[in-house]
């Protein structure tokens, strides 16, 4: 006999299994009845190229024994089997990357924090340790005669020693915990296999042991894959229960997709779209995509072929007419059926979503939340699905209605408005009152306020929405004001050859405004500027962000615009510096931080004490609140966050880096 420590992840997962993550302790026999079935999925599997693994036992089944007197409680099947090698790796090591980071995060969070999370991680064996103190498990691999024992009492490791065994298979003896015994009850074992187990694919038998009639061996499942039933023979409950016998999720599916679908290309579908993200939603590396059965037989797990990325987070079960039996990863990647699958699949799971979207608007919302993020990806890289995920995406909105679709927002558009108008900008209380609205808001227009660093990326791949045209507006041009604003040019000419010269290469231009109505003076983009989006991805891999010298508009009706122009030459020092003044308010409108906040301070001071009477009033308030607004004010007086404005989910937020579209970029 050999003993061997456990790695060290294993060790804090059993620490956590035990101690705080699962309060429900039945699920231990879901997770070693799902295992059974697996090692019995995959022998049926293995025998298809060869026949002898059977040994002349082909009736594959689970048995459930307990036993009363000494208190132990097996479960055997007579699957695939584990070597010593394999005993070993399965049970005393944890293979998904990311455990510790998990293991970290949840003893930090304890059980206020993801219980569910844990069964992301395929730590179901360890489930056993709930209820037992002791979990011995004998395993005879198919096709061999050697058998050998694995022992552990959660704590100190595990032993290793071969042993006898009869017949192949996996047994696993449980010695239950003092408070554990309800276990051994036949009703209770019967209640929890018919909740948790009953569509599991291959018989569970109970083994019971009765005086008069000996030893009995009673079915005590359907054993009817769940998919291959009839939508109206199944109960909510019972998709609940294979989803979490899938999954390991703590919760219920968010939606259920359950399809049978006929003609050139047969195939059954059980699809779930989970409540949560999992943890590895943007890890590349991360298992993901659905269980493919072929004609009821289990072949593969993780198959990413069957959906988009962009539906990476639906999971569920595939079971198809038409594939080989022998098919492998390779030959899925160039299989006809295989595309068939995906295009329907897709397009199912599609229809779920917009009648989610319909008929529950609410429960759409919190998929949006979490998952919007990636449906976004596929409107920006998937061109056949792009018009079907534009009708889906949420945006929030200067309309009154809290987040909108884009059909609601064309729905709304005022006669004569030809375009989709949206801003993009980290800080949304910067957005909501911000210059750049003033024009479009006063004209009626709508406009989404864009948060996630996806948005405008977005925004550029799909071009148009239903024919109307996307514009940012920080480059919006309105026809009828920028005839004004011509007009406006001309007698604002020496004002702004005068902000050019103050301002040099910090702008590229200065011209009279077309869009603002209240605020004296903004910073727009201009026409071919690198888009917000482009600027994130840059920093974020830590290359250099190219500069793009905004365009300052001053608006022409303003009074101090007015004032600056009727001073002319006299004065020129205080023109210069109100000038420097309007251009870093303008930068903190747009979000940015100004670049020397104490000659800034000092510049504020001088003016607040300055004959120019206008300062005090509507500039100077405007001013002092964009002051407040700016996360880079050097005021750094954070006005509230507008929680109606909210858009992106949870995961969006976690995984991107947050940004600021114009921070380092003007001037
Ligand atoms: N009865 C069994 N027969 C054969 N192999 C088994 C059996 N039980 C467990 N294993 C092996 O041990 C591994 C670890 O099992 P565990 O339940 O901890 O995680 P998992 O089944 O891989 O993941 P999940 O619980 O998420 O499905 C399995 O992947 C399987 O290879």
């Amino acid at each position: 006999m050999t003993t061997h420590a456990f790695q060290a992840d294993v060790s804090s997962v059993l620490e956590l299994v035990v101690h705080s993550l699962y309060s429900n302790r039945d699920i231990f026999l879901r997770e070693l009845i799902s295992n059974g079935a697996d090692a019995l999925d995959k022998l049926r599997f293995a025998a298809l190229g060869n026949d002898a693994l059977y040994a002349g036992d082909s009736d594959l089944a689970i048995r459930i024994t307990p036993k009363e007197e000494e208190k132990p409680l097996v479960i055997e099947d007579n699957g695939v089997g584990m070597s010593a090698e394999e005993l070993a790796k399965n049970l005393g090591t944890i293979a998904h990357s990311g455990t510790k980071e998990l293991i970290e995060r949840l003893t930090k969070e304890g059980k206020s924090g993801k219980p569910d999370l844990i069964g992301q991680f395929g730590v179901g064996f360890y489930s056993a340790f709930l209820v037992a103190d002791r979990v011995v498990v004998e395993s005879r691999p198919a096709g061999e005669a050697g058998a050998n024992r694995w022992s552990s009492n959660g704590r100190d490791g595990y032993s290793l020693e071969a042993c006898e065994k009869e017949g192949r298979g996996t047994k696993i003896t449980l010695h239950l915990k003092d408070d554990a015994a309800e276990y051994l009850d036949d009703y209770r074992l019967r209640n929890l296999v018919k909740t948790w187990s009953d569509f599991v694919a291959h018989p569970i038998r109970l083994v019971t042991e009765d005086e008069n009639e000996g030893v009995k061996l009673e079915q005590i499942n359907q054993a009817t894959a769940l998919w291959t039933r009839s939508k109206s023979d199944v109960t909510e409950e019972q998709y609940k229960a294979f989803y979490q016998n899938l999954t390991n999720d703590y919760e219920a599916p968010l939606a259920t997709l359950h399809a049978r679908v006929e003609g050139t290309w047969e195939f059954s579908a059980l699809l779930f779209i989970p409540k949560n993200a999992p943890f590895d939603l943007f890890d590349p590396n991360a298992r993901r995509g659905l269980r493919l059965f072929v004609r009821r037989v289990f072949i593969m797990d993780d198959v990413g072929d069957l959906l988009p990325p962009w539906l990476r987070f639906v999971r569920g079960v595939v079971d198809s007419d038409d594939l080989p039996l022998n098919v492998s990863r390779e030959i899925l990647q160039d299989s006809k059926a295989v595309s068939a699958i995906k295009k329907q699949l897709t397009k199912k799971v599609l229809d779920l979503l917009d009648d989610l979207a319909a008929t529950k608007p609410e429960d759409f919302k919190s998929f949006f939340a979490t998952y919007g993020v990636v449906l976004k990806e596929g409107a920006g890289t998937d061109a056949d699905y792009r018009d079907r995920i534009a009708k889906l995406l949420q945006y929030a909105t200067t309309a009154d209605v809290g987040t909108t679709s884009l059909e609601g927002y064309k729905g709304r558009m005022k006669e004569g408005q030809k375009s989709i108008y949206y801003l993009y900008g980290a800080d949304r209380t910067t957005k909501a009152d911000s210059p750049y609205l003033e024009a479009l808001v006063k004209r009626g227009y709508e406009v989404l306020l864009m948060s996630d660093p996806v948005d405008e990326w977005v925004v550029e791949a799909l071009g148009n929405f239903q024919g109307a045209p996307f514009e940012n507006a920080q480059k919006a041009k309105i026809d009828e004001a920028e005839e004004a604003s011509k007009a406006a040019e001309g007698k604002l000419a020496p004002l702004l050859t005068r902000a050019k010269e103050v301002l040099g290469d910090l702008v590229r231009e200065v011209r009279a405004s077309a869009r603002l109505v209240d605020s004296p003076a903004c910073l727009a983009l201009p026409e071919h500027a690198v888009p917000a989006y482009m600027e994130a991805l840059l920093r974020a891999n830590g290359r250099p962000v190219p500069k793009t010298p905004r365009i300052l508009e001053l608006n022409p009706n303003h009074p101090l615009v007015e004032k600056l122009l009727a001073r002319g030459e006299d004065g020129a020092a205080d023109t210069a510096s109100a000038i420097e003044l309007l251009y870093d308010a303008a930068k903190l409108a747009e979000g940015s931080s100004i670049d020397d906040p104490s000659a800034f301070g000092r510049r504020l001071a001088e003016t607040a004490r300055h004959p120019y009477g206008g300062f005090s009033c509507a500039f100077f308030s405007r001013f002092r609140s964009s002051l407040s607004r700016s996360p880079r004010s050097p005021l750094a007086v954070r006005a509230k966050p507008n929680p109606s404005l909210t858009t992106g989910g949870p995961a969006a937020a976690a995984t991107q880096p947050s940004m600021d579209p114009a921070a380092g970029t003007a001037g």
